[in-house]
């Protein structure tokens, strides 16, 4: 089988983006991902991105495979390269144009920017120690600053699921955190029954966070959306940073706000299509 593609990438957080419109399960396997994503014998990438007809009154629905194949529920630099390979398969560019996506975390929403960014009404963050998932806990359920013993070090964490799951960490040099070995540690931690992304924050200044992050099925990436808002939630519950606030990530910056009004987390970053090609399965 031969499939067309277009590789985007979201700061360096690169995804396979498959035209899926006629029909509504993914036309690739979760097999097929992990060569599509493999980055000797394959494309490469950190996932591959469907774009399905729409369901329940939404425009489209996003379904993304991890580079090892497991199906995360959202992602958040994936939906704006997702807006974007929208609007280039619709070959509109509309400002202010808005999408509504169907993702396994509800639906969220892209809008189109000015400057060729994409902002994302990404809902409310969910903060019980049963919606993360995990099994660490606290009289209020929420899990803030809660110690953590991974490779023979406690540390202080604080897990929010902004669709998918997030254990945040604060520290004083996000650089020296030795993320190749200590990572799959926290992703495999028996407290965390369906995985997870975890993510090292320093606090520059309160409107300015720097961030490394390992992900549940992808390990070390240049950028994660979700997990940039999932640290501002953390950083703001922690009274470490403001409730708008830029997250640099190695591979560029996102802004992101938590709104005091409405709950909700907005992401605003870039999305950029690299190239187009066929594949042969
Ligand atoms: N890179 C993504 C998150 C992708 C999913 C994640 N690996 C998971 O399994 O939850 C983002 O930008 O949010």
């Amino acid at each position: 089988m031969v499939i067309e593609f277009s590789k985007y990438h979201g700061l360096g957080n690169d995804f396979i983006l498959i035209d899926n419109r006629h029909s509504a399960e993914p036309i690739v396997t979760p097999e097929q991902a992990i060569q599509i994503c493999d980055r000797h014998f394959g494309i490469g990438g950190d996932g591959v991105i469907f774009a399905l007809p729409g369901k329940e009154g939404t425009d489209y629905t996003m379904r993304i495979y991890n580079s090892d194949g497991s199906e995360p529920e959202m992602c958040g630099n994936g939906i704006r390269c997702l807006a974007k390979f929208i609007a280039d398969l619709e070959g509109k560019s509309e400002v202010n144009k808005t999408y509504k996506i169907h993702t396994l975390a509800g639906v969220i929403t892209p809008q189109m920017q000015a400057n060729g960014y994409v902002k994302v009404d990404m809902g409310t963050p969910f903060l019980t120690a049963a919606e993360i998932p995990t099994t660490l806990s606290t009289a209020e359920d929420k899990v803030i600053a809660q110690p953590l013993e991974v490779a023979g070090k406690t540390w202080d964490v604080t897990c929010v699921s902004t669709g998918n799951p997030h254990c945040i960490t604060f520290v004083e040099n996000s650089d020296a955190i030795a993320l190749e070995q200590i990572g799959t540690l926290f992703e495999h931690h028996p407290v965390f029954p369906q995985r997870i992304n975890t993510e090292f924050i320093q606090v520059v200044k309160p409107d300015y966070m720097k961030m490394r992050v390992w992900e549940r099925g992808a390990g070390i990436t240049l950028a994660c959306g979700t997990g940039a808002c999932a640290s501002v939630v953390a950083g703001v519950l922690n009274s470490k940073c403001d409730r708008f606030c830029t997250v640099e990530l190695p591979g560029g910056c996102l802004q992101i706000e938590w709104s005091a009004t409405n709950n909700r987390v907005y992401m605003t970053g870039a999305a950029q299509q690299v190239f187009q090609g066929k594949y042969s399965l």
